[in-house]
């Protein structure tokens, strides 16, 4: 069996013609969706995903706006520009692109963000809501793992999940929104014994770990839907994922390939919660 290669590219671009046209109906309202970007320090990584997120929001409508800031900034003067786009009525989200300096908290950071325009889903009233099924803005990268498993056409409902993963951005997330849609669900982590005895037995293997090819065809049973959330760059430069894609190929019914699977739902979800933040606000008005 060779697995079905789940595109993550035309899933986003879809995604995001439909938000095209919500934006617009908004802007014939009178509200442009907006989303403000901090970026501390000049981390390739994130200076690339940061653009990527501007180019989406121009794709999208959204009007958007950079602020650069410099690697030495305090913590205070951080959290100081937060409180004023926290004020700002035409802010609909406000993002803090991660990692931040090690002088900064990032707990404090995410803290200081409004819960109303916390797009990025990280705020802990937004991680409470979500975790007791409450409408709120969910983490993009684990909302996108839901979206392309269920644009596959398979059932999460009864089914055996096993994530591999335990951080607060994806791992311990994407449990959760697996947990709501009735998914038997397993979390491994570094300290799981026997590995493979578990992920064996999944229906459906989220790896998030961000350790090159540390899955491969002996930890996965025929007919799994697998979706690989790593994105590690290895010496010879390439992109690759935490699964062996070629060989887990062979086994999976479907499997999300390292570039162009998860990683272009992230910025696509962002867009999504500031439309739908958008969307509040005109509510509320
Ligand atoms: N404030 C946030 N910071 C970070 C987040 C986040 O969701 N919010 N997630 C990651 C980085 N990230 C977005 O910010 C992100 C990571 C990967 C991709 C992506 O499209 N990856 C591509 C490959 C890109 C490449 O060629 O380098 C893929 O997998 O196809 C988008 C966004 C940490 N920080």
């Amino acid at each position: 069996m060779t697995a079905t290669v789940i595109d993550g590219k035309e899933t986003a671009k879809k995604i995001r013609e439909e938000l095209a046209i919500e934006a617009k109906a908004l802007a014939e309202k009178g509200i442009i969706p907006g989303l403000t970007v901090i970026l501390v320090g000049n981390d390739p990584a994130s200076e690339s995903y940061v653009k990527g997120k501007i180019k989406g929001c121009a794709e999208v409508g959204i009007h958007s706006e950079l602020i650069r800031m410099e690697p030495t900034v305090t913590q205070e003067e951080l959290l100081a520009e937060i409180e004023k786009l926290n004020q700002n009525p035409n802010v609909h989200g406000i993002l803090v692109q991660l990692p931040l300096p090690k002088h900064i908290a990032e707990s404090a950071v995410i803290d200081a963000i409004s819960p109303e325009k916390d797009v990025d889903g990280f705020h802990p009233i937004s991680v409470g809501n979500m975790l007791i099924g409450n409408e709120t803005f969910l983490p993009c990268t684990p909302h996108g793992v839901i979206e392309l498993i269920k644009r596959t056409g398979t059932e999460i409902s009864g089914k055996h999940a096993v994530v591999v993963g335990r951080s607060n951005i994806v791992g311990k997330p994407v449990a959760m929104l697996l947990l709501q849609e009735n998914a038997t669900v397993t979390i491994c982590h570094s300290r799981t014994p026997d590995l493979a005895a578990i992920t064996k037995q999944a229906d459906i293997l989220v790896v998030a770990v961000g350790k090159a090819h540390m899955i491969g065809a002996e930890h996965v049973k025929p007919g799994t839907v697998v979706i690989d959330v790593g994105v590690n760059r290895i010496e010879t430069g390439k992109l690759v994922g935490d699964v062996k894609f070629d060989e887990v190929k062979e086994i999976a019914s479907h499997i999300t390939p390292v570039p162009g699977g998860v990683g272009p739902m992230t910025i696509t979800m962002l867009l999504k919660n500031t439309v739908r933040s958008a969307e509040r606000g005109l509510e509320r008005r």
